[in-house]
């Protein structure tokens, strides 16, 4: 909302809208700071402006809560949306007409008046590592430090890999990368987000999604309007990938049962093969000595219903207790 003196002298609040009935909008899109954040903003804008020689784009930048934290580990912070409050808040008050998020960030809960419009098609959904030994993790030294702050990558790798210490690193994927071979022996971040950033050559592993199953909806943007934004979103659903449309709408059913955040050891993968969906899931304890696992198969139209029984599946297997310990813990907001 924008504050101004009206011309009686009062102040008055107003919603700045962009664009007239008819005409092709010049689409605001808001961003985090982070390289990988505006890349993927660029990479959206780029795809609008095909769409029309008359689209217009312009990056609106933000600095979220959790671009602020950078000294304590995720897990530690808690809070839904931590990345995403504040840009929510810009598309409510018209700053901004369409947002670009990793969707493996957004909570499954978004606020009202908004949604996630579109889904392009997915990228790399696997974990990459880069290691001292410029191989697998496998190639690592018994009692090796590994670098990650998700919870989901150590209740898998410590399960694999037990003589394994894990440390948290906060920060960009490239000030993460800068630690590799000083403070940790490996560091493990997305796939996507090092394709991203064309830094490809400094990983030593993609790691197989069997080994460690992806984060819900890893590799995936979502692009979020507002529901009443008629021009904006018709031009934006015309991004939608169908196959990643009914893959993600599979595993954040599964997540939202679960009510997990990313400050919760949960993982989901589901793949299509023609009608056919199968969902993968676990949930974990963070040190490793738990992880119930189990997958699901059926039509892809089912997939909503596929992640909600994978979840109840799951948690009827012995979940129920590790999730409630560490949602006591505080560790969700
Ligand atoms: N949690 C941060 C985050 N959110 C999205 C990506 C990468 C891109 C993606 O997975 O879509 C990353 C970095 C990482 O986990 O290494």
């Amino acid at each position: 909302m924008l504050q101004v003196f009206t011309s009686e002298g009062q102040k008055g609040t107003f919603r700045i809208l962009n664009q007239e009935e008819n005409s092709v909008p010049h689409i605001r899109i808001a961003t985090r700071r982070s390289p990988l954040a505006l890349w993927q903003a660029e990479y959206i804008a780029a795809e609008l402006e095909k769409m029309s020689p008359d689209v217009t784009t312009e990056l609106v930048k933000i600095v979220t809560r959790g671009d602020k934290i950078l000294d304590v580990p995720l897990a530690k912070v808690g809070g839904k949306g931590l990345f995403t409050k504040e840009i929510d808040e810009a598309l409510f008050d018209g700053r901004a007409d369409v947002a670009v998020h990793s969707m493996k960030d957004v909570p499954t809960q978004l606020p009202e008046g908004t949604s996630i419009r579109a889904l392009p098609e997915r990228a790399d959904p696997r974990d990459a590592a880069a290691t001292i030994t410029g191989g697998g993790l496998d190639t690592l030294p018994e009692g090796a430090t590994i670098g990650t702050s998700s919870l989901r990558r150590v209740a898998q790798l410590q399960a694999r890999f037990p003589t394994f210490k894990f440390v948290s690193v906060r920060g960009n994927i490239q000030t993460r990368l800068s630690k590799m071979g000083q403070e940790v022996d490996a560091i493990i971040l997305a796939a996507a987000g090092i394709r991203r950033m064309g830094m490809e050559d400094q990983m030593h592993e993609f790691i197989d999604t069997e080994m460690l199953l992806p984060a819900v909806a890893q590799g995936t943007l979502g692009i979020q309007t507002r529901n009443d934004d008629d021009v904006v979103n018709a031009l934006v659903d015309r991004l939608n990938h169908a196959d990643t449309v009914d893959r993600t709408r599979a595993e954040r059913a599964f997540l939202a049962r679960l009510e997990g955040g990313c400050q919760v050891p949960i993982a989901a993968f589901a793949t299509l093969d023609g009608d056919q969906l199968t969902l993968k899931g676990l949930v974990g304890s963070v040190d490793g000595k738990i992880v119930i696992r189990r997958e699901i198969v059926g039509l892809r139209r089912d997939g909503a219903a596929m992640g909600i029984a994978l979840a109840d599946e799951i948690l009827d297997a012995g979940a129920r207790p590790i999730l409630e310990a560490l949602y006591a813990e505080g560790s969700h907001g």
